[in-house]
């Protein structure tokens, strides 16, 4: 066994492409007997749900690494950087209809709907907000600071837990899991995966969605990579 642990997306790696989880996919990061991180861009207690059903409770990276839990009643890591998010949004919103998701629970970054123009809206932004980017997961649109993401989150997490990033596995499918596949020391994109992630990728699963992710644990059970 080579690595020591894995870190998985949710969204587009452990469900199907309606959100809705795979079977498949839990049974399989279930079984596993190394420790199974959650990164995702979600909020930290739709992670802690997933992670307590899933069945791999509880070393969480929530909001594209702004919010960390190494437990489940621990006490959450909240970074610092929702203000020029917020400032970024408040510049926009006065030239694009734009709806919130999740507002009540976000911490560190702001979620919209994906439904305006992104490129144009990045365009409008220009260098006003020089900390803040505009992402698009396929799932949502991100307004987040460039300090964060699920790479800065999993150096983070390998500290807490007696780690190096390079002994993890990384799994994703799109453009918020690419500094974290990056950062890991083996790194698979799922069949549905962002072209951009499949070339950094050490590992493109034919399959895609959460039949993707138990096909790259298969290769990497058999290769005795884990
Ligand atoms: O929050 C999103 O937009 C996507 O979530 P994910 O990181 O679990 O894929
Ligand atoms: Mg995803």
């Amino acid at each position: 066994m080579k690595y020591k642990a894995l870190v998985i997306d949710v969204d587009g790696t452990i469900t199907h492409i309606d959100r809705k989880l795979s079977l498949a996919a839990a049974a399989k990061l279930r079984s596993l007997d190394i420790p199974v991180v959650i990164a995702t861009g979600n909020v930290l207690c739709y992670a802690k749900a997933v992670a307590k059903l899933v069945g791999v409770c509880c070393n969480i990276i929530a909001e594209n690494g702004g919010v960390i839990i190494d437990g489940f009643d621990n006490e959450p890591i909240v970074s610092d950087v929702i203000h020029e998010c917020e400032d970024a949004y408040e510049f926009l919103s006065s030239e694009f209809e734009m709806e919130k998701l999740d507002s009540g629970y976000r911490k560190t970054e702001i979620v919209l709907r994906n439904n305006f123009d992104i490129e144009k809206a990045r365009e409008v932004l220009g260098t006003r907000f020089p900390n803040v980017e505009i992402i698009d997961t396929h799932f949502a649109i991100h307004i987040k600071s460039k300090k964060i993401n699920k790479g800065t989150g999993l150096l983070k997490m390998a500290e807490l837990m007696g780690l190096e990033t390079t002994d993890f596995v990384a799994i994703g499918d799109s453009v918020n899991d690419l500094e974290m596949l990056q950062e890991a020391g083996f790194a698979v994109a799922v069949g549905n995966a962002d072209d951009f992630l499949k070339d950094i990728a050490d590992y493109v699963s034919k399959a895609s969605y959460g039949n993707g992710t138990v096909e790259a644990i298969d290769y990497l059970q058999s290769s005795s990579l884990i």
